[in-house]
């Protein structure tokens, strides 16, 4: 995502940390991301120093990952037992001085060897780091993990479809003996954007995250994720309705929803798409997010017509200023989504009419029979300024506080 200032600048302040991705446009000007909001643009090199590499501790809280000069034999013990994902940093003892990253997957430690090349830090000599903790922040996300999630064709089987999605055609399925929803990407470029995306999933451990199983290469892209029995939330509160489904289970789909996003929150990550269609529920009726790490694939690919405007921050739409607090929109418009049962939010509005009038300052009525503090919720999160508009974490403890009076 790329949002800077009119004069393409980007807003930080002083002793924010900015990642150089490359030179500017004039001399002593650099691009840069933001590591805080994602953000990328121009800033001045006078500006910057660079960050000091930090001394590597074992007993720095910051790498728990970190541990000091052991052997490959050693790191293979502390990585027990060999969970998918699990890694650890270590110095090698052949080689003082440099690091290697072991990695766990299928039951197997795979060691990486971290290249140090001109004072920078790599694992694949494209991307470099000033550290080992920038390293380990983006890497196992955006570089090696995703090989090591290729799952094993001939353990797959593909059953019914069960739905439709923009890229393709989701079907029920099982893999080595779980039940499973695989969605199937042919097109190469999508396949591309998706096998990068899907890099941030693998990272996330959640319970209201739909959780990623990994991925298969055999005819464009297979996406495995666990299987969400009861389908997406929209289809599942219109189907049933409010005879069957009480202001209680409302409210627990709410706060599924909120811990999700206060766990993405967390990690400083954006959904970008946050809607009850991108919410699934599971055979045990809870409310996990999907789609995370994956908006980005049609936001960056797509212009503004491609928005899910009813969803969008104002700022968003207008400067492309996607940040954790337009995330926090669109769950006030999750929120009257749940508790109309399913409706289509701003009813009877064109998308152009909400635009241009929620600019102006309108913003939707409650949903008929909504508790008037779930409303005040709601209107929080559709402040027009994005710092007014609660956190995540502060939305979990007043839904939490909700869910207590029922
Ligand atoms: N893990 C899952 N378990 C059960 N059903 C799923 C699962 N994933 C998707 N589905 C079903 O398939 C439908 C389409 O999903 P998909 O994520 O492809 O759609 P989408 O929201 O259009 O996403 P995208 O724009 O990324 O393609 C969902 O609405 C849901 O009904």
């Amino acid at each position: 995502m790329v949002s800077e200032t009119s004069s393409g600048e980007i807003a930080y302040h002083k002793g924010d940390i900015l990642t150089v991705i490359g030179p500017g446009t004039r001399d002593g000007e650099y691009r840069a991301r933001h590591n805080t909001t994602g953000e990328e643009g121009l800033v001045s090199g006078s500006k910057l120093r660079e960050r000091e590499a930090l001394r590597i501790d074992p007993k720095l809280s910051l790498m728990p990952w970190f541990h000091g000069k052991i052997s490959g034999p050693e790191a293979v013990g502390k990585l027990k037992p060999a969970e998918d994902g699990l890694f650890l940093v270590r110095e090698s003892v052949r080689h003082p001085g440099d690091f290697v990253l072991c990695l766990c997957f299928s039951q197997k430690v795979f060691h990486y060897r971290v290249i140090f090349k001109d004072k920078k830090l790599s694992i694949d000599n494209k991307q470099f780091f000033y550290n080992l903790i920038d390293m380990i922040e983006v890497c196992p996300a955006a570089n090696f993990s995703a090989p090591g999630w290729l799952l094993d064709l001939s353990k797959l089987t593909l059953g019914e479809i069960i739905g439709e999605g923009e890229f393709g055609a989701v079907f029920e399925g099982e893999y080595a003996g779980q039940r499973v929803a695989v969605k199937n990407i042919k097109c190469d470029v999508t396949a591309q954007a998706f096998l990068e995306e899907t890099s941030v999933m693998t990272n996330l451990h959640h319970k209201n995250l739909v959780r990623l199983l990994g991925v298969i290469l055999h005819n464009g892209l297979h996406i495995v994720t666990e299987l969400m029995a009861k389908g997406n939330l929209v289809n599942f509160l219109r189907t049933r309705g409010r005879f069957a489904i009480s202001a209680t289970q409302l409210l627990r789909f709410s706060l599924d929803v909120c811990e999700g996003m206060e766990h993405l929150e967390s990690k400083k990550l954006l959904h970008r798409d946050l809607a009850g269609r991108n919410i699934l529920v599971s055979e045990d009726t809870v409310a996990k997010i999907s789609d995370f790490g994956l908006a980005k694939v049609s936001s960056t690919a797509t212009d503004n017509s491609k928005l899910p405007i009813k969803w969008t921050a104002p700022e968003a739409l207008k400067n492309k200023k996607f940040s954790t607090q337009s995330d926090v929109w669109s769950y006030g418009v999750l929120l009257w989504e749940i508790f109309s049962y399913g409706r289509q939010p701003y009813p009877k509005m064109s998308v152009s009419e909400v635009r241009e009038r929620v600019d102006q300052g309108y913003r939707m009525e409650p949903p008929d029979e909504c508790p008037p503090d779930v409303y005040s919720i709601m209107t929080s999160c559709w402040e027009m300024d994005p710092k007014r508009r609660p956190s995540f974490h502060k939305l979990r403890e007043r839904v939490e506080k909700e869910l207590g009076k029922h």
